[in-house]
């Protein structure tokens, strides 16, 4: 009996000896009961030894996992030292009272938009276009020392350059109404306006031309045309662009009156012409009246000279 008693506490040391040899291997490779056995004042030193240990485990397991990739992940018995909270989207999250509302709390919820007072509000609101009279803006007046014109034309261009007419080389067109010439205009008899000379010449009825006189053009001499000066019964001619015509059916109808115009009779007026009204269309006016060209009294000489030998 004494000696079951003997062996029973051999037996027993052996087991209490195996326990403890167990937690010391268990101590030495694993981590979390290491860990464990960590007091709260653990020196630097002891930290950096524990570093070194993990990275020798880890090395070691890198190897592990070289010689054997293709083995499952081993689970590793550490836990995470932050506990994270288990969130369920089904039933809201208790309040807690407990906590107390600091800084980091709230700062994972968007702060409320400040405030904002009336004054700011109307200065954030946008420049209103009207003024706050409700009046509508008025353009600023230009002030142009010179009159507002219009730009010149391209007409403008080809317009003959001022002349001394004038006296100031101004020219009635480009004067002011109250500056221009007076007008010289006469009133002309019933049934004389430019329509009804239109309608006169427009009729081949009407011989313009003159009485007497043969059906083609008429080879005018300077001293023929000196002799039609439009008195006593004869009519009046008179020379432009190298054609004679003859004016006197056309004299009731000229608005610058009947004395004007026989101005140029048993001449050249074309200088005439265009010292007073340039823009008036002369062969629009009087082609019906055109009784033939002008020659010197040399070439009609020569060709009455001519005709004469041929007869
Ligand atoms: C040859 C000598 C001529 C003289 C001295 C003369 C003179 C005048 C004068 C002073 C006026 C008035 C201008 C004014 O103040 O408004 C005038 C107007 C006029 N004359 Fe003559 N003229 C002559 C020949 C002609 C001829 C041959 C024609 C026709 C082909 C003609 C057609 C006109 C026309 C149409 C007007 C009106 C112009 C306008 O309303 O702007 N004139 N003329």
């Amino acid at each position: 009996m004494g000696w079951v008693a003997v062996v029973g506490t051999l037996v027993l040391t052996v087991a209490i000896f195996l326990s403890f040899s167990n937690m010391w291997a268990f101590n030495l490779f694993s981590r979390r009961p290491a860990e464990a056995v960590t007091t709260p004042d653990t020196t630097a030193q002891d930290a950096q030894s524990e570093k070194e240990q993990d990275r020798i485990e880890e090395g070691e397991t890198q190897s592990e996992e070289a010689d054997s990739p293709q083995t499952t992940p081993k689970a590793s018995a550490s836990t995470p030292d932050v506990q994270v909270p288990a969130l369920n989207l089904e039933e809201p999250q208790p309040a807690q009272p407990s906590q107390p509302k600091t800084s980091a709390s709230s700062s994972s919820l968007m702060p409320p938009p400040p405030r904002i007072s009336t004054q700011q509000q109307q200065r954030r609101q946008p420049p209103k276009l009207s003024p706050p009279g409700g009046q509508f803006l008025v353009p600023p007046k230009v002030k142009s020392l010179a009159p507002l014109r219009p730009p010149p034309s391209a007409a403008a261009s080809l317009r003959a350059p001022p002349t001394a007419s004038a006296g100031s080389g101004l020219t009635a067109s480009t004067l002011a109404p109250s500056q221009q010439r007076p007008s010289r205009k006469v009133v002309l008899e019933p049934g004389h306006s430019p329509l009804d000379w239109a309608a006169l010449a427009s009729n081949p009825q009407n011989n313009l031309r003159g009485a007497g006189l043969p059906a083609g053009l008429v080879r005018v001499t300077p001293s023929m045309l000196k002799a039609h000066h439009g008195r006593k019964g004869v009519d009046a001619w008179t020379s432009y662009n190298g054609k004679v015509y003859n004016i006197t059916p056309y004299s009731p109808f000229h608005p610058g009156g009947k004395g004007e115009l026989m101005r140029g009779a048993g001449k050249d007026s074309e200088k005439l012409f265009f010292e007073i009204h340039p823009w008036v269309n002369w062969e629009g006016i009087l082609g019906e009246c055109l009784v033939g060209i002008l020659v010197s009294e040399n070439e009609a000489m020569a060709t009455a000279n001519e005709l004469d030998a041929m007869d």
